[in-house]
């Protein structure tokens, strides 16, 4: 089976400072992959890189299969990403954001699918509301949302639950892991350790560009008897 990613060998540098320091990583259709780091560790410019956002100085990224650079249009089909920043039009409502974003990948009538997802994330109430007029919150929920009107076989979910509230993230939580019950592979960046620990099956730990752990969440845990997913973290970060 083709991998759902595939990073080999990923150099990228912003002028004298090496953002990615050669990273290689290899994640398989169906996991729940938790990227973790602390600030700066590299974690958005690898996603940027997959989602053909950025190129890479060297080195190759796919999507089940599909280059990002040569195989652009399909690679990025096959993936949904969540950003960080809360980016979105001023000029549309909820549901004309997400009919819009369909439009982008040649969907039209994609209304029942735009139903479930305003549904799952609490947002039907809100689908007609201006996206300005939204919170922070809700915003982010949007984000969530347009990252999934194509069904993507991938989902990157880059901090979704920063500035969200408790009921969102867990009913955020429900529905991503029915997406991944359903075959969806889940990628997750989070500084909420205990969220990771909960839903994540592998985890890559990096530091200034590089993944200096990756293993199962349990063979991590195990390492260091009795401690958190944050213990681990810190003592592999003041390793
Ligand atoms: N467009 C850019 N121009 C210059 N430097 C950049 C740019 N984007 C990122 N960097 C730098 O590259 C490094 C990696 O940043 P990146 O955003 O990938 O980290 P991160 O792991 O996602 O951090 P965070 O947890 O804060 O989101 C940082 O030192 C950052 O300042």
């Amino acid at each position: 089976m083709v991998a759902a990613v595939s990073i080999i060998d990923v150099v990228k540098h912003f002028g004298s400072l090496k953002a990615l320091a050669g990273v290689s990583l290899e994640i398989e259709q169906g996991e729940f992959f938790g990227l973790l780091g602390p600030n700066g560790a590299g974690k958005t410019t690898l996603i940027s890189a997959l989602a053909g956002l950025l190129r890479p100085d060297s080195g190759s990224l796919k999507v089940l299969g599909h280059d990002v650079v040569t195989d652009f249009r399909e690679a990025r089909r096959l993936l949904g990403v969540v950003p960080q920043e809360l980016v979105f039009d001023p000029f549309f409502n909820v549901r004309e954001t997400l009919r819009i974003q369909s439009g982008y990948f040649g969907i039209r009538k994609n209304d029942d699918w735009i139903d479930e997802i305003l549904e799952n994330l609490d947002l039907t109430s809100k689908a007609e509301v201006n996206m300005r007029r939204l919170s922070g919150g809700m915003k982010r929920r949007v984000l969530v949302a347009q990252a999934l009107v194509h069904k993507p076989p991938v989902i990157v979910l880059d901090e979704p639950t920063a500035g969200v509230d408790v009921e969102l993230r867990q009913g955020l939580w429900q529905f991503v892991r029915r997406l991944n019950g359903e075959g969806h592979t889940i990628i997750l960046t989070t500084h909420y350790l205990e969220e990771a620990e909960a839903l994540c099956g592998r985890i890559a730990l990096m530091k200034q560009g590089r993944i200096i752990a990756l293993d199962t969440t349990a063979n991590l845990m195990a390492a260091h008897p009795g401690g958190t997913l944050e213990d681990v973290f810190v003592r592999t970060m003041n390793q």
